[in-house]
Order: structure tokens, then sequence, then C-alpha cells
């Protein structure tokens, strides 16, 4: 049975009006006029029980929004919304003991005290006996590979450590449902690899169900063999990764470094050339031709270090709307 449905799901902001000039402030605090944003317009998808779900869309889609309605915390305008069986909005203790939100941008940790003092904190609210507290921030702690850094100010950690130490703090109460908003912003390449490495093992220990969002491709081509994708507050995605990326980015980026400069043409063998500059080059390689290609450039070209990416998040949603061939609501899975 599914853990997450959103049925038909409506978020409409009231927006206050104002006029400009002194007749306009006095209409704004006598007479105030709203307008009506809707940032989420009828939104239907639901996970089953460990699953792990990318979800995509440009800024502004209505994915925060989303989340917070999954969470509980604001109310929808309309349509159906049930998390482990319950509804978010009514925020009973039973419903928060079994979720939990995580935003990159924003923080739970004190930032003057340890890590070890919120959790204690958390360690109250949710009503976790002393012992089994040290157990649980122990096993986490050592799965982030974080012990040394619980009893230092949070204020002193790296952006990563503290990433990690915000995700034990929301993980404490052993929540069966995760949702992620940005869980690897701004880190750096080996902080991300690392929070995305503990995702995956706490979803496979855990049996967690994870719905995630994410600006960087690589959190979800490593996570989610599932995408569900939204514009302008619509579905306009609901499938499998590797039939989005088939069909909407074919293509990896290979990044090269080179012991001495070529001509572009000798580039162009390989692959289109996006950028080639003095020792560095991009190109672009097609999926299925990627290692291939790869092994040539190694054997033929004076390479001195090559690193394969995924295309950015954005560049694979604006193909889907240069395409412009997604059903609503399709249900096409791998
Ligand atoms: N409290 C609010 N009041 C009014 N409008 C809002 C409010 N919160 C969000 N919006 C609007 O709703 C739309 C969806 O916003 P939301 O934050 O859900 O998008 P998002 O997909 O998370 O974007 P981003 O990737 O930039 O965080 C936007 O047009 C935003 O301006």
């Amino acid at each position: 049975m599914a853990v997450i449905t959103a049925r038909n799901l409506v978020k409409r902001y009231p927006v206050a009006l104002k006029e400009p000039g002194l007749r306009g402030t006095l209409q704004h605090f006598f007479r105030r006029k709203y307008r009506q944003v809707e940032a989420v317009r009828g939104v239907s998808f639901s996970l089953e029980p460990g699953e792990v779900v990318g979800f995509l869309g440009p800024n502004g889609a209505g994915k925060t929004t989303t989340l917070k309605l999954l969470t509980g915390l604001i109310h929808p305008s309309g349509g159906e919304v049930r998390v482990a069986g319950f509804e978010p909005f009514r925020r009973e203790a039973a419903f928060l003991r079994q979720v939990t939100l995580v935003m990159g941008n924003k923080q739970q940790l004190i930032w003057d005290l340890p890590a070890w003092d919120s959790f204690r904190v958390n360690g109250a609210v949710y009503e976790i006996p002393d012992a089994e507290l040290r157990r649980r921030v122990g096993e986490l702690a050592e799965l982030l590979g974080l012990q040394e850094k619980l009893t230092q100010p949070v204020r002193k950690l790296s952006l990563g450590e503290r990433m990690k130490a915000e995700l034990l703090a929301a993980l404490l109460h052993q929540p069966r449902v995760l949702f992620l908003d940005e869980p690897t912003l701004g880190l750096d390449v080996n902080a991300q690899t690392s929070v995305r490495e503990f995702l995956r093992e706490y979803n496979r220990r855990y049996g967690a169900t994870i719905l995630l969002t994410s600006h960087y491709m690589a959190d979800i081509t490593a996570l989610c063999e599932r995408v569900v994708m939204i514009h302008q507050g619509r579905l306009i995605y609901d499938g499998g990764l590797s039939g989005l990326l088939g069909r909407f980015a074919p293509y990896r980026e290979v990044v090269l470094k080179l012991n001495r400069a070529l001509p572009r043409p000798e580039l162009e063998r390989y692959g289109e050339v996006r950028e080639a500059q003095g020792l560095e080059a991009r190109l672009l390689l097609r999926r299925e031709n990627l290692v291939g290609a790869v092994a040539q450039m190694l054997r033929e070209l004076p390479v001195e270090d090559l690193e394969v990416r995924e295309p950015p998040v954005e560049e694979v949603i604006s193909q889907v709307f240069a395409q412009g061939e997604v059903v609503p609501g399709s249900n096409e899975r791998k």
C-alpha cells in the first residue's frame, strides 16, 4: 500500500496587493485586496514504502510547497493528501513520529552549542530514553563519519559536517518517511558524495521512503530510480529515471585536462565539443557510446585527467519542455 498519496493536490497562497502612493497605503490598511498565487495546481502521485524518488522542477515550480503540504506545515486548498496513513495537516503526534523534513537552506541545530545538545532536545521532544538516544546517535554518527564532531559548537563545523549533523538530528526519531529539500545544497563534491552514500545506506538499512529535491543531477542518478517532475504547479513527468535521461538527456559531459593543447578538429572525432581552451576541453558524448569513446580518448589523447559528469538538472528539465511530449500523470515506469 502506498505510503505517500497526493490526489489533485492544490495550494493557493493569498498575496496582498498594494497600490502605489498614500492612497494605496491607506487602502492596504483598511480594505486589503488579495490576489491568489496557485503554487500547486492539481498534482497527483504516490510512493510505495521504501521508494527513493527524485522530485524535480525549475525554480518556483512548487516543490517546496508540495513538501510542506506533505509534512503538514501548510493546509491544502484542495485535493487529498495522505502520508503514512495520516492527513498531514492535522499534525498528530503519531504522524510527526513517522516523518521528517530536512531543508538544506534551513537549520535546526543550535549554532553556538555542540550538536549533541540539540540531539538531547530532540530526544526529549520524541521521548527517546537516554541509553537509546546514545545508541542511535552512535549508530548514525558512525554511518555519517561524524563521531569526532559532535562535541564542538555547530558554528565551528564545515558546511558538509553541519549538513550531516542536521540529518542526524532529523533522523533520531527513526522516521519512516523522509522529505529532503536540497540536502546537498552548496556542499563540496566530497561532502555531496558522502551525504548521498549515507542516504542510500539509510534507505537500505531501514527501508525508509525518501522524496528528494535537488539541483544536482548526480544526487538523483545516485539515489533514484524514479522521478516526479513538476512545472508551474503541474505534474509533467512521473516515471523511470533511465527513461527520462534516455529521452531527454541522451548525453553525458566529459571534462578533459590535457598535457598539451590540441586543435579542435582532433577532439571533434570523439564527440560534440562544447568548449576547448588551452589544456581544458568539455565534450558531450552520447550515453551509449560513452565507455568506448572514453577508452579511446585515454588511449589516443594526452589526457592528464578525465571526469564524466551528468548534465545539469536545469538542462534536462529544459529538454523535457523543448520536446513537450510528456503526458501529465504518466506512469511510464522503468
Ligand atoms: N508563502 C507564500 N506566499 C505567496 N506565494 C508563495 C509562498 N510560497 C511560495 N510562493 C510562490 O509559489 C510558487 C512555488 O514556490 P515553491 O517555493 O514551492 O517553488 P520551488 O519549486 O520549491 O522553487 P525553488 O526551487 O526556487 O525553491 C512560487 O511562485 C512562489 O513565489
